[in-house]
């Protein structure tokens, strides 16, 4: 894989798994109007879009919501993700080794991520992840979310480099679209919360396993964060 001087990865479902977490938020949002509670896999089908998406899915498949009630239920989501963003969470085995072999290569590192900014960071900071990262871009309100490529344009540009030097690796087709969006090289963590298939990468593309990650830094961009 040549020329890459710096790596931006996605955060759920490809450095950790947050689904539980995620589930016991929804799942506490739903019991406060009585509703029943989502199985882990129902949940994982409605995580990549942002919270908002993963909340209006929530609602839909257990009975639908009108705006009020949404705008309701996503306040109490919020409220008990910010409480719990790492009672569950965990990095993948062997992310924390990855990440080490790549800051001894000395390139920059990023994450882009349609959580919101505030848990994303709390959970890096929690589980120790904060000090490999050079920028961490979250979602915010009134930014467009990924597919739309700004973010992960942003990332980039915040580490020094051309998009063509940089590497996205994500578990999900919006991270696939979004890396073709900003015309960015793509790396799939397969082992994560995919919901779409993506018949058009091949088995190079891709790894399972964060011991056979296969990224082979070459030089570095000039990032002036580190
Ligand atoms: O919040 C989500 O739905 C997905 O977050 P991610 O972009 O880190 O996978
Ligand atoms: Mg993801």
């Amino acid at each position: 894989m040549p020329n890459v001087k710096a790596i931006v990865f996605d955060l759920d479902g490809t450095l950790i798994h947050s689904a539980p977490d995620l589930q016991l938020a929804a799942n506490a949002a739903l019991h406060a109007i009585g509703r029943a509670p989502l199985d882990l896999a129902t949940i994982i089908s409605f995580i990549g879009d942002g919270v908002e998406a993963l909340v209006r899915r929530a609602l839909d498949a257990t009975g639908g919501a009108d705006d009020a009630l949404f705008q309701t239920v996503l306040a109490h989501f919020l409220d008990v993700y910010a409480q719990n963003v790492t009672t569950h969470t965990r990095p993948y085995v062997d992310v924390i080794a990855a990440l080490e072999q790549f800051r001894a290569a000395g390139i920059p590192l990023g994450i882009c991520t349609n959580k919101p900014t505030g848990p994303a960071r709390a959970i890096c900071e929690q589980l120790a992840l904060a000090p490999y990262f050079d920028v961490i871009v979250g979602a915010e309100p009134g930014q467009p979310k990924k597919p739309d490529p700004a973010s992960l344009l942003a990332s980039i540009k915040a580490l020094g480099c051309d998009p063509d030097q940089a590497l996205y690796v994500g578990d999900s087709a919006v991270d696939y679209q979004t890396a073709r969006n900003a015309q960015v090289r793509f790396r799939h963590f397969s082992g994560g919360y995919l919901n779409t298939a993506l018949p058009e990468l091949g088995d190079a593309d891709r790894f399972d396993d964060w011991a056979k990650h296969g990224i082979t830094p070459t030089g570095r961009c000039p990032s002036n964060l580190l």
